[in-house]
């Protein structure tokens, strides 16, 4: 019973293509079908096992697409159902952290097989319609990063409990005891990838804790669909209540309560530096310190030098600013490029941008669908509104936007005279890329300028050709970005490959899907089993 046994060998889950033709591309579409023409669903809590009605405001999850379209309803989650999920997580924990390691590994292992296999096509078509991803970016998001993510959790977290004290005094026997944390864990999940809300409570649970997940209402079509995978994969009641909605009252409960043993995060900036001073105010109330993992906004950058090579630059500007309409944390919205390439590239990057294909993302052709909802939709708006507006900056290409079907935003390419623009360090989230071209002789002045100009530190890029300058640009932008990519775009991290996460203003850089962030949800006691004690208190150099 007690084996240390070996956990399967992880690998990276292989992304499936859906060209035209393949056995995955028609089960894809199978699910799209049933899903956009059944009629709306409920999406309740889930707390101790029990589907929960609630009792909150009601909200329609939509598709951004075609906003018309409501695939489910969910409520807001009131004081009442909040109580109960902490309750419901509190009770549990004695049974969670009592079962083995190997049982609680069971768990996601087996929901990582169900979602390669059987609930794959289901999870992406959910995402693609509730969040307006292509199928290519369901795929490396609901399928591939999550499979990932819980077969390369339980990798890491073996390797975590294998860690034991080096040396033993002679009669002594030390050993590590990874527990859990004492009390709950707060999992709060954004809108942008089903896989990292389907990470962020299931990291924590892995190590032994319960928790009260509160995903994000515009993504809680693919959440309700990942807790019933869970919960096929033999999840008990209990160890993760998902509640749903803006989270207000959720939080308003979790944060004063005295087991509050942690917060997971991923989302804005803003948010997460306010569910920080929630708990540094409620600091005394606290059985023990909340850990705080937060992963939150960039103004992800790619800097050009002169050596670049001008198809490697307009493919990294490109996907990287575009693909799913730059609603990634790591998206590149800020380029530097040199006037000898900007020449080179101004033109086919243009015209490229310009064909972008957009629309339903049931039509496999489309590059792009459209972004969140209506809030997205207007800031994105305003950012490009007051591009037009300012003396200095031409919108280069796209620049329209039209939300009578969906919420469309064409992708947008900003030439900007003035470096410390507004718009190089305020994050849009959105299809909108702000470039800055530059002397060619003043690339160290601009290295020198964008290093610290936005406040973030997510992710960045350094396209060039000659090693020397990679070199310089490597140690130059160390603490510029969490995720550094060397002659490619900055997204489209790997789990097991590029542990990601960000400094500065863009998190706690505790690296989802990797063992320094478990390491972040256990509380390690050491035991000292001394077999033969001393019997005398005296030394002998007192005689
Ligand atoms: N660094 C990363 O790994 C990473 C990954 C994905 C997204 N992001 C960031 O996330 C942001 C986009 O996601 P979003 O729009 O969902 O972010 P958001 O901050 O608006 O929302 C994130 C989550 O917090 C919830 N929330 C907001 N206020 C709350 C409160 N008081 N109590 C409890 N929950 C509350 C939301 O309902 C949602 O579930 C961007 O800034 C992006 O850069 C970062
Ligand atoms: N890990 C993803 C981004 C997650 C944030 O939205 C990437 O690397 O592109």
């Amino acid at each position: 019973m007690d084996a240390v046994t070996h956990v399967p060998e992880p690998a990276n889950e292989p992304v499936l293509d859906y060209a035209p033709g393949s056995p995955e591309r028609a089960r894809l579409e199978s699910a799209l079908a049933e899903i956009g023409s059944s009629g709306p669903v409920e999406l309740p809590h889930v707390i101790d096992g029990e589907r929960v009605a609630g009792t909150g405001r009601r909200i329609a999850v939509r598709q951004p697409h075609a906003h018309r379209k409501v695939l489910g309803h969910l409520r807001n989650a009131s004081v009442k159902e909040a109580r109960s999920a902490v309750e419901a997580a509190k009770n549990a924990a004695p049974m969670w952290r009592e079962l083995s390691f190997d049982d609680r590994a069971a768990v996601l292992l087996k929901a990582a097989d169900l979602l390669a296999g059987p609930w794959r096509a289901r999870i992406n078509a959910a995402t693609m319609l509730g969040q307006s991803k292509t199928a290519y970016q369901a795929e490396i998001d609901s399928a591939c990063e999550l499979i990932d993510f819980w077969r390369l959790n339980v990798h890491f977290a073996r390797g975590i409990l294998e860690q034991q004290p080096p040396l033993n005094s002679r009669g002594v026997w030390n050993r590590s005891d990874y527990r859990s944390l004492e009390g709950f864990v707060y999992a709060i999940t954004p809108f942008n990838f089903t896989a990292i809300a389907g990470n962020l409570p299931t990291a924590p649970a892995l190590m032994g804790n319960t928790v009260v997940w509160k995903p994000s209402p515009t993504q809680q079509f693919a959440a309700s669909l990942t807790m019933q995978l869970l919960e096929e994969a033999g999840m008990p009641p209990g160890v993760i209540n998902m509640v749903t909605g803006d989270g207000l009252n959720v939080s308003k409960v979790a944060l004063a309560d005295e087991d509050l043993a942690g917060i997971h995060f991923t989302g804005s900036t803003p948010t997460f530096q306010h569910l920080w001073q929630e708990v540094g105010s409620n600091l005394q109330r606290y059985r023990t310190y909340p850990r705080l993992v937060g992963e939150t906004g960039g103004k992800d950058f790619i800097v050009a030098h002169p050596t670049a090579d001008p198809d490697v630059l307009r493919t990294a500007m490109i996907r990287g600013a575009f693909e799913f309409q730059g609603q990634k944390c790591s998206a590149a919205s800020r380029a530097y490029v040199p006037a000898s390439l900007w020449k080179r590239i101004k033109g086919d990057l243009v015209e490229i941008t310009n064909g972008l294909t957009q629309g339903d993302v049931t039509d496999l052709s489309n590059f792009m669908g459209a972004v969140i909802d209506d809030r997205a939709f207007a800031k994105h708006k305003d950012a490009i509104d007051r591009a037009y507006a300012t003396r200095g900056i031409d919108v280069v290409a796209g620049g329209t936007y039209d939300d009578s079907v969906g919420y469309f935003v064409r992708p947008t390419v900003l030439e900007i005279k003035d470096a410390a623009d507004e718009s190089f360090r305020t994050e849009y989230f959105g299809p909108i890329l702000s470039v800055h071209v530059y002397p060619d002789a003043q690339y160290d002045r601009v290295v020198d300028q964008m290093e610290r100009f936005a406040p973030y530190g997510l992710t960045g890029s350094i396209i060039a050709q000659d090693r020397r300058v990679i070199a310089d640009a490597t140690k130059r932008l160390r603490f510029a970005a969490g995720n550094f990519y060397v002659n490619d775009k900055p997204t489209g991290a790997v789990v097991g490959q590029q542990p990601f996460g960000g400094g500065r203003a863009s998190g706690t850089n505790d690296k989802a899907g990797a063992a320094q962030n478990l390491l972040r949800w256990t509380s390690v006691r050491s035991i000292k089993e001394t077999f033969v004690p001393p019997k005398d208190h005296a030394y002998p150099h007192m005689g």
